[in-house]
């Protein structure tokens, strides 16, 4: 006989499709409605998937700290195996030996600290390359669709530092735009294959994400093939990402027992790809964002910039330190807008029991940062735009600090927080020491909206127009 399960409290089902038509266009916002009515941790059902929903800063801590290691794998999803060459990579793949052994390449090949600093003439060239169109643009008078320059901008650093590869004027200049897009449109998706057996992957077939998908894996495949095709040409390219993972196929150095094929690179190298460029290009658009629609803060953090840069030219890291209203702004963006709502998902890998609520084995994870971020009981006044409530206030965005999320936490937290964020302050602060900014002609502050789109990953939807203005630190 089956002892009945007290699982977390959750609105009715309709049969078949369960809770799915309650997701609407931003599930973050729908399950934050509906978390506000069911509980902070609460049960969702989406086809054949059971889900529960985190949504406190206690919930989510239970998840990401007490049960860390229970709810730290992955659920298969259809179309992330597909294009991560069958879960050869590190976002997607389960919690396994050859998850924790990428991990830790990854990390010390890339991630720490003192390899993020190595790399730094590389965001300190291309920011430069940055500001000098920025000029340009200014001097002509003309709109900059901020949107795709953050994304060129970041992907160049990205290509550089993981591929060895100098995206300007290359042959893959143009592709790696389309190519990290469509990916993480993909990705996002809701993929009837995951929630129904069987008939789903034929919804998926009708709906056309089954196509799209393997036209995305063709486009992808295709960019890695010219990337380890370009290294190869150039012997000249060493020390970088690709020529250790080639050095791993080849046997000369090893990734714990596992032998890697061409189809392990690949999956790997997905994750440095598409990771890291639309996360961090659509973090600074976000920021000028909420700058530009409070002309306070933007003057604010202006004064402080040009205070502690006074009139070097050559803008270092050093600096970012002194930067402390700077650092509040960013962390404010992080807040109201978390790139990543709702992390990856996660599943449970045992029954587990969280908050006296039972947790059965597979059922799916989700952690609502974007709820946590607009909870009144976490945060006063939510939905407006303070940078002032981190002064004299300990929270971080690292992932110690369970109110802010906006890299998830625990063994899954994002290994690429400390590389993200140094292009990030190095580019705001060139841009707000060096320019003033204002909107194209005859629109005005009340017209710039602050919608996401949906997915995965939440880019602000309508692109951000702004026109950069010449000034005496230019
Ligand atoms: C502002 C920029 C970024 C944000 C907001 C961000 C956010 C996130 C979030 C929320 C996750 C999921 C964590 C979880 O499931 O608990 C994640 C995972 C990940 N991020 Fe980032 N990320 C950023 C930049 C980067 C960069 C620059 C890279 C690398 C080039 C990167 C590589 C990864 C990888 C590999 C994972 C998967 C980790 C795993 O599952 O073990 N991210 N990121």
């Amino acid at each position: 006989r089956k002892t009945k399960k007290n699982l977390p409290p959750g609105p009715p089902r309709l049969p078949i499709i369960g809770n799915l038509h309650q997701l609407g266009s931003r599930p973050q916002r729908s399950m934050f409605k509906l978390s506000e009515q069911y509980g902070p941790l609460m049960s969702l059902k989406f086809g054949n998937v059971s889900a529960v929903v985190a949504s406190t800063p206690e919930t989510v801590k239970e998840v990401l700290k007490t049960f860390d290691l229970e709810c730290c794998s992955r659920p298969y999803m259809t179309y992330a195996a597909r294009i991560t060459y069958g879960l050869k990579d590190l976002a997607f793949s389960f919690y396994t030996k050859y998850w924790k052994e990428v991990r830790k390449m990854t990390v010390v090949e890339l991630y720490t600290a003192k390899r993020v600093k190595s790399f730094q003439r590389i965001r300190q060239e291309e920011v430069a390359s940055f500001v000098q169109f920025m000029k340009q643009s200014a001097s002509l008078e003309k709109a900059v669709n901020l949107n795709r320059k953050f994304v060129k901008l970041t992907g160049s650093v990205i290509c550089k530092v993981g591929f060895g590869i100098t995206l300007k004027g290359s042959k893959l200049e143009d592709a790696y735009e389309e190519v990290v897009q469509k990916t993480l449109e993909v990705v996002g998706s809701f993929a009837a294959a995951d929630h129904f057996p069987v008939i789903g992957k034929l919804i998926d077939r009708v709906t056309g994400l089954h196509s799209k998908c393997e036209k995305v894996f063709k486009l992808l495949d295709s960019f890695f093939e010219q990337s380890i095709e370009h290294h190869l040409e150039n012997p000249n390219i060493k020390d970088d990402i690709i020529e250790l993972l080639l050095k791993m196929e080849r046997g000369e150095t090893g990734l714990g027992e596992f032998q890697l094929t061409r189809d392990h690179t690949k999956g790997i190298l997905v994750n440095i790809l598409v990771a890291g460029i639309d996360t961090s290009g659509q973090t600074l658009t976000w920021v000028m964002t909420h700058l530009i629609k409070n002309p306070r803060v933007l003057k604010k953090v202006q004064a402080e910039v040009r205070e502690v840069i006074k009139n070097k030219d050559d803008i270092g890291e050093e600096d970012i330190e002194r930067l402390e209203y700077l650092k509040m702004v960013i962390k404010e963006t992080f807040r109201i807008n978390p790139i990543v709502p709702l992390l990856i998902p996660r599943e449970a890998s045992k029954d587990l029991k969280i908050g006296g609520y039972d947790i059965p084995k597979k059922t799916w994870i989700y952690v609502n940062v974007w709820a946590i971020h607009r909870n009144p009981n976490v945060w006063k006044d939510p939905e407006a735009f303070i940078p002032e409530r981190f002064m004299d206030c300990q929270i971080d965005y690292k992932g110690l600090d369970f109110e802010l999320l906006p890299f998830g936490s625990g063994r899954r937290v994002c290994p690429g927080v400390v590389m993200s964020m140094a292009l990030v302050h190095l580019t705001l602060i060139n841009l707000l020491y060096r320019f003033d900014w204002k909107l194209p002609e005859g629109m005005e502050v009340e017209d710039v909206d602050l919608e996401e789109s949906y997915g995965l990953v939440c880019p602000k939807k309508v692109p951000l127009e702004l026109i950069p203005v010449l000034t005496q630190w230019s």
